[in-house]
């Protein structure tokens, strides 16, 4: 059996499991990494020999004004004593121009090495895992999550997720090859010195632990009000229409104003936090070199240690340290928001795809298009969403929508579908394609159980016109493509000409080739439902789904539409949600609707001849005075 029991969004992830996954996905990256962390050893080893020559120099020139005589270095330098001064520190000057310059260029390289890795590589990777996942999500997950928590896994936390690789993970390998390579370098110039000014570390790892537990809280509430004021954002421009006609421009403005500072509030708390981490951090780091010039300068005045080749490489060493020292700070600060994001994004790399084929799948490209309902009730079910209960937390326990429908359809058949609003005539219609599957009983097409049909057949195999529909900025053509992007453009046109829409597509400005603006925002909403039923069409479908198709338009575009209805519907079965009389007459049944239960089913004229919910729409609706009267004689017999 296919899954497609209600199941948790997914369980939240422990620091340590984030950290593993993060590590795996590292991994599939490791010839990148081991290649920039090369060019940092290089770059390390070329920055200490250059500080040994800047050494070797010093105690040179000490050498030659004051007699006082060259030591041995752990490098092993030493200027030949029968070469004249300028050679020497000519020599040394130069080489340590040279390596100067490589270090300039292997920094360039490093830089463009992590871009390429993270950017061009780990980024674009993980977006595109994203987003083949949230195509596969079923329906209940996006009715759990907010556009703008999407928006923001997508985008902002993919890159929390790039942060752990460069700036976390990279950034510690080389802080500790960096560390081991001062600390064995410093104690081999004075293993009693190093000791000395090493006291301060424990101290200050011990701090970055208990800050980095301290500051994690704060960046997980900061990626739920950022997720917020995106949702603001996209609510607002979504319904920019509704808020521009009600004159609500400036209480839409307070809204976004109030998320956007929420936003600056907390992000500024964290900021002060990390702004006094870090210098505090950089003030210990100092103490070390207090250290170095008390003890150091006394060795060196006691003739124990060289002064360039010992306690002038050791300053540069220690500045090295601490620079490294203080970049946990910054480690810390990324591992935070990182983790955080990486969260997030593993959220909905591991989100359930609830509806999905069963592993033996039954294929069948061309369906006839029987359909039978068999005892189905569904409830919502809603998941908690990632970030929270944002919807349906007040609801204690879900009702059902649709009780027990049991309905049979043969192929060809059209069936009409009244009801009051929310009687859930849409959700009878999204089981079909299994939007959404049914909490009890089944759906049968041709005799399949639809859980058990392949679902690129069961869908090619169902064309949907929804109430709005949603066209994509792109041509006419591909509009209508959408569904079968390989259709030639006389298979477009056909289709087109059963929409009625061939008409107003060839006096656009580049017919076919017209690129449409924003969700088809340069079209009337006659024209896009027209569109979208040529959509449907092209599919050539067994099935088509018609869910109410002229909700949103007047009634001269409505009998257009109508008109193309009708052929597309010929020889196809066909659910239409309808509520005009004209519509529902042609059916070859109806169903009434109420509280997600079939009230009433038969043709207009025995539904007619009954008392009940259908008659009484009908009446509203009737201005032929003859069927009136027929009406009025039956309602006395009754
Ligand atoms: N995503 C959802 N999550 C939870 N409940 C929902 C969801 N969508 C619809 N419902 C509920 O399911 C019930 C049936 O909704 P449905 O959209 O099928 O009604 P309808 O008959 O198509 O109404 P209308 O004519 O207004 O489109 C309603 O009570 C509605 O509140």
């Amino acid at each position: 059996m296919p899954e497609s029991d209600p199941k948790p969004f997914t369980a939240t992830l422990s620091n340590r499991a984030v950290i593993r996954r993060l590590f795996r996905l590292t991994w599939r990256y490791r010839a990148g990494c081991l290649k920039v962390l090369l060019i940092q050893l290089v770059l390390l080893s070329m920055g200490i020999v250059g500080l040994s020559f800047t050494g070797v120099g010093i105690d040179y020139i000490r050498h030659k004004v004051a007699g006082v005589p060259l030591s041995p270095n752990p490098l092993h330098l030493a200027p030949p004593e029968d070469w004249p001064w300028p050679h020497v520190l000519g020599l040394l000057a130069g080489l340590i121009l040279v390596l100067a310059l490589a270090r300039a260029l292997l920094n360039y390289s490093y830089f463009v090495s992590v871009n390429r890795l993270v950017q061009q590589q780990l980024v674009v990777d993980l977006r595109g895992r994203v987003y083949d996942r949230l195509q596969r999500l079923s329906f209940r997950f996006f009715d759990a999550n907010t556009t703008g928590s999407i928006i923001t896994r997508v985008t902002s936390d993919v890159q929390a997720v790039r942060m752990f690789v460069d700036q976390v993970l990279i950034q510690s390998v080389i802080m500790v090859i960096s560390l081991t390579v001062y600390v064995t370098y410093m104690a081999s110039l004075s293993p009693t010195l190093t000791v000395a000014c090493l006291a301060t570390t424990p101290l200050l790892w011990g701090i970055s632990a208990w800050f980095s537990r301290k500051i994690q809280p704060a960046y997980a509430h900061n990626r739920t009000l950022v997720e917020k004021m995106v949702q603001r954002l996209a609510e607002s421009v979504q319904g920019i229409a509704v808020t521009k006609g009600f004159g609500r421009e400036a209480e839409d403005r307070a809204r976004f104003d109030a998320a956007n500072q929420a936003c600056y509030d907390q992000q500024r708390g964290i900021f002060w936090r990390v702004s006094l981490f870090s210098p505090a951090v950089g003030f210990l780091t100092r103490i070390n070199m207090m250290v170095l010039l008390g003890y150091g300068g006394w060795l060196v005045i006691r003739g124990e240690l060289p002064l360039g080749a010992g306690l002038v490489v050791f300053v540069g060493l220690l500045e090295q340290f601490s620079g490294q020292v203080n970049n946990i700070a910054t480690i810390v600060n990324s591992v935070q928001q990182s983790l955080i994001g990486a969260r997030r994004v593993f959220e909905i790399l591991d989100a359930p795809v609830e509806v999905r084929n069963a592993p033996d799948a039954v294929r069948r490209p061309r369906l006839t298009g029987a359909v039978n309902f068999e005892r189905v009730s569904f409830v919502y079910q809603p998941l908690p969403s990632a970030s929270g209960p944002a919807a349906f937390e007040d609801e204690v326990e879900p009702k059902p929508v649709l009780h027990d429908i049991t309905l049979d359809v043969q192929a060809g058949q059209y069936v009409a579908i009244l009801g009051p609003t929310g009687a859930g005539k849409s959700v009878l219609m999204s089981l079909i394609p299994r939007f959404y599957d049914p909490t009890a009983g089944r759906i049968l097409i041709d005799g399949i159980d639809v859980r058990r049909l392949h679902l690129d057949d069961l869908r090619r195999n169902i064309g949907i016109v929804f109430q709005e529909s949603f066209l994509f900025s792109n041509t006419v053509a591909a509009n209508i493509a959408f569904g079968h992007p390989e259709a030639t453009r006389e298979q477009i046109e056909r289709a087109a000409r059963i929409a009625a829409a061939h008409e107003f597509i060839t006096a656009l400005p580049q017919g076919y080739d017209t690129v449409l603006g924003e969700s088809g925002s340069s079209l009337s909403g006659g024209q896009r439902q027209r569109l979208a039923i040529a959509r449907a069409v092209l599919l050539e479908p067994a099935i088509l789904l018609l869910d109410d198709p002229t909700a949103a338009i007047d009634s001269q575009t409505e009998h257009e539409i109508f008109t193309a209805l009708e052929q597309a519907i010929s020889g196809r079965t066909a659910f239409i949600v309808a509520h005009r009389l004209s519509t529902l007459r042609r059916a070859d049944f109806i169903i009434v609707m109420e509280a997600g239960r079939i009230v009433q089913r038969g043709t207009h004229a025995e539904l007619m001849r009954v008392p009940g919910p259908y008659r009484r729409v009908a009446q509203l609706q009737l201005v032929d005075p003859a069927e009136l009267q027929q009406l009025a004689t039956t309602e006395e017999i009754a």
